[in-house]
């Protein structure tokens, strides 16, 4: 029995430590399994932060290229619009007026119906931008653009060309009649005073109308009709509208010609200059001569220049042909004065363009050398509007001619447009009465501004030169308010060199 229970207890003994085993087996087995387990949590939740972070960059990466795709969007239509639309003022463009004018004659001759282009162009804006400034000149544009939007339909289209230039479109229009309605409309519109920087702004228009189709097939025609027309409008008094008509285009193509000849005539040196003497009004003899060009065109009779300075100052030719005056007339003057004639000053015309000319100054100095006359014997005779502009360069510009001995003249004054502070600004040696005023002067008015303009210069202490003198009366009206000096038709026109000579050689003038 002691046996057995020793037996059985053995037999338990090993039962136990089976089972320890099994339990330390067991416990092996769940701690590799617990183990495990966290292994592939840990594996999993790295591989959920990996994901997590990928699908964030994904994200990310999506706005991003969202937001790049927005901006292309935004970017591309910013870009269409700026290459249709004006900068400044916002308007429609050449381009997009281009494009609307092509359709609206697609759909007109479709239709059978009519067209309106008007070309407009700000009387004097060069004026306002070069006396007042850019800054001035730009919120006049942008004040004139709302005025001229704000007169036309939905349907139309005002478009800014350029610097001053703007082009409005009237889709359809009836007749003539309607589309000068507008224009009355566009005109009227500028009649109030524009306010810009605590400027009150007169800004007028010029307007030019063409139709389609009665002015032209197509859009190329239309455009350049109204322009043509534009010009005429400012050509015969500005703030006004003209309906294009076909003989105009013969004016712009004899305008052509014009030009054209002008480029030969100075390769031919067919310019010649005449001589119209300065007489004292107290002794009658002569103080100066003004230098005046005119053209012996072939097969034509002696070319005035009123019929090519002004294209000759459109085109640029001025400039060559300004610096052939300049030099023609002090070669004269030195010649004149060295036979001992008296001549006393050379006045020479010149043109606002060749004044701001970069060139302008050197070219007086060259010619100066050049022909050896002293500069004393010279004047310039500048008008009031080519002083206005740019006045910091005109100052200089003068005062650089006055330290060379150049005396300066102010010609046609009192028509120009202009204030009267460059008077105190710039020192002018002469004022030149303009003959218009002169001629006036049996009517009040002009009296009355002839014996202002007397004063003042007396009082600026400036040399008063009365222009266009045709009659006794007019002479003696100027002699009685003390007048120094005239020009005029009473001692004769213009001549040519050789007889201009022969009145310095010789006679004193009745006065
Ligand atoms: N830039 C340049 N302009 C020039 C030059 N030469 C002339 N001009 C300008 O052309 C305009 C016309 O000149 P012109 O036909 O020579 O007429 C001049 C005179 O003949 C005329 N005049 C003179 N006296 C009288 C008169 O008693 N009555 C009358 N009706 N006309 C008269 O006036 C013109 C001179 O004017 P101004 O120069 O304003 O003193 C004219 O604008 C010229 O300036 C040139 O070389 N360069």
């Amino acid at each position: 029995m002691a046996g057995q229970r020793e037996e059985m207890a053995g037999q338990r003994e090993e039962m136990a430590g089976q089972r320890e085993e099994m339990a330390g087996q067991r416990e092996k087995a769940m701690r590799s399994q617990v183990g495990k387990a966290r292994l592939k949590a840990a594996l999993i939740k790295s591989t959920a932060a990996q994901l997590r972070e990928a699908n964030e960059r994904l994200v990310v990466a999506t706005v991003r290229a969202q937001t790049m795709a927005d901006a292309a969007e935004q970017t591309t239509v910013q870009m269409a619009y700026m290459a249709e639309h004006d900068f400044l003022t916002g308007l429609p463009n050449r381009a997009l007026l281009s494009d609307r004018l092509a359709q609206s004659i697609t759909l007109a001759r479709r239709y059978g119906k009519k067209v309106a282009l008007m070309y407009l162009d700000i009387d004097h804006f060069k004026h306002i931008n070069d006396s007042l400034g850019h800054a001035v000149g730009d919120r006049l544009l942008q004040s004139v653009a709302k005025r001229l939007q704000a007169c036309i339909r939905l349907s139309d289209t005002v478009s800014r060309q350029g610097g001053d230039e703007f082009v409005v479109l009237l889709t359809e229009v009836e007749d003539a009649q309607s589309a000068i309605l507008s224009a009355e409309k566009l005109i009227e519109a500028m009649a109030h005073p524009c306010l810009v920087n605590g400027h009150r702004l007169h800004a007028t228009l010029s307007i030019g109308i063409s139709l389609y189709p009665d002015d032209g097939k197509d859009a190329e025609a239309i455009i350049r009709n109204a322009d043509t027309a534009m010009y005429q409008a400012k050509k015969s008094g500005r703030n006004k509208y003209m309906m294009f008509t076909p003989t105009m285009n013969d004016r712009a193509v004899t305008r052509q010609s014009i030009e054209q000849a002008l480029h030969r005539a100075l390769e031919k040196q067919e310019f010649v200059l005449h001589y119209q003497p300065k007489v004292s009004l107290d002794t009658g003899t002569i103080t100066g001569a003004e230098a005046l060009i005119r053209w012996q065109r072939p097969r034509h009779r002696l070319v005035s220049p009123k019929q090519f300075v002004s294209i000759a100052e459109e085109c640029g030719l001025i400039l060559p042909i300004g610096k052939w005056v300049l030099h023609e007339a002090c070669r004269q003057a030195q010649d004149w004065l060295q036979a001992g004639l008296d001549l006393g000053q050379i006045a020479v015309n010149v043109s606002p363009m060749e004044f701001h000319g970069k060139n302008f100054l050197s070219g007086v100095r060259e010619i100066l050398n050049d022909t050896g006359l002293d500069p004393r014997h010279l004047e310039l005779e500048l008008t009031e509007s080519g002083l206005m502009q740019d006045s910091e360069q005109t100052a200089a510009t003068l005062l650089a001619l006055k330290h060379l001995g150049v005396q300066i003249a102010v010609d046609d004054f009192g028509t120009g447009y202009s204030s009267l502070s460059y008077l105190r600004n710039f020192r002018i040696d002469t004022l030149k009465i303009d003959k218009s005023f002169v001629q006036d002067i049996d009517g009040d008015a002009g009296e009355a501004i002839v014996r202002a303009i007397i004063a003042m210069g007396m009082s600026l202490k400036q040399r008063v030169v009365a222009e266009g003198i045709e009659t006794q009366h007019q002479l003696a009206f100027l002699q009685s308010h003390n007048c120094k000096e005239g020009q005029g038709y009473y001692w004769g026109r213009p001549v040519p060199a050789e007889e201009f000579a022969t009145l310095l050689a010789g006679k004193t003038f009745k006065c």
